[in-house]
């Protein structure tokens, strides 16, 4: 009987947290799953740390569910002084979290937006760091750390704060890499394409017609989780360290397909090579 793999998924009470979590859950990982608290305090917004460490375990893996304030260090370092407790290592740590105030979406230019658009930098940006921080002693030879990102790092995409918060998390990638090399860990960004978290799918719900063309392009949120995991079993996996990968594409090279055997396309057609303006925006 093979070692289970130890993961943690920051952010993944919903959206792509919560798929990426369940993806590596079915391969019988144990994912420690992390989340503020057992309800959101959002909005109507769904999910809970409990409930996704539930799913993931009743998938074949191991859920643990840990309330963590990604915004709060102490909270992060207990999280990781936790796990050194319980198994010692960390083979994937996928940074995730991210606060996304409702305003994130609105058309405009981005002073006619509220200035909490910037807390993304706090729970999104520095958070990818703090993390990584207090995982790096516990990341073993072949580990691997994930940023989740998107076109939003090149391209116009919810304006300067979000484009700004995904340059930081791919450029993070790059220069973590080259600390993180001599001890074969590899850490790369994820660029992945729209997804059908449950914010997006009420978009999608709500002006089917407006939305049809994005619907039929959309990932599910476990695609990555799916990519993630075949990542982490390449043996190739050092070769990408420090890159920016496009979801889609690196599904291709890997073989992965999602969750209804389709493998989505890469988004890179619409946005021009290399990106440079979209105006994808679900309000
Ligand atoms: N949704 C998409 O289509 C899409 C596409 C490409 C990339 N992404 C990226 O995926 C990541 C997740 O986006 P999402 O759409 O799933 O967002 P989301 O708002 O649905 O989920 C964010 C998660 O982070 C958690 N979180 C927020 N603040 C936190 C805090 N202080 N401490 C702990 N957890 C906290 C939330 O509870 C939630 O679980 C982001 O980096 C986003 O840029 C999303």
């Amino acid at each position: 009987m093979t070692t289970p793999r130890i993961a943690v998924v920051t952010g993944a009470s919903r959206g792509a947290g919560k798929g990426i979590a369940l993806a590596l859950g079915a391969t019988g990982a144990t994912v420690y799953v992390t989340g503020r608290t057992t309800t959101t305090g959002e909005s109507a917004l769904p999910g809970t740390v409990a409930d996704t460490a539930a799913e993931v375990t009743r998938r074949g893996g191991t859920g643990v569910p840990m309330i963590v304030d990604h915004a709060d260090d102490a909270q992060v370092a207990a999280l990781f002084e936790q796990i050194r407790s319980d198994h010692g290592r960390v083979d994937i740590l996928v940074n995730n979290a991210i606060t996304l105030p409702p305003a994130l979406t609105k058309k405009g230019p981005f002073w006619r937006k509220p200035l909490d658009l910037t807390d993304l930098f706090d729970v999104g940006m520095r958070s990818a760091y703090v993390a990584t921080y207090y995982a790096a002693p516990l990341l073993t030879p072949g580990g691997l750390v994930v940023n989740t990102s998107s076109f939003g790092g090149t391209a116009y995409m919810h304006g300067p704060a979000y484009g700004a918060g995904k340059a930081a998390v791919d450029k993070m990638a790059h220069d973590m890499a080259v600390d993180f090399r001599p001890f074969e860990v590899a850490v790369v960004s994820l660029w992945m394409g729209l997804l059908k978290t449950e914010r997006t799918v009420a978009a999608f719900d709500a002006n089917p017609e407006m939305y049809s063309g994005l619907a039929a392009t959309a990932e599910s949120v476990e695609f990555p989780g799916r990519i993630i995991d075949a990542l982490h079993r390449d043996q190739g996996r050092m070769d990408r360290s420090g890159r920016v990968l496009v979801g889609a594409e690196l599904a291709q090279e890997l073989g992965v397909v999602d969750v209804d055997g389709n493998r989505p396309p890469s988004h890179r057609p619409f946005l021009g090579d290399p990106p440079t303006f979209s105006d994808a925006v679900i309000e």
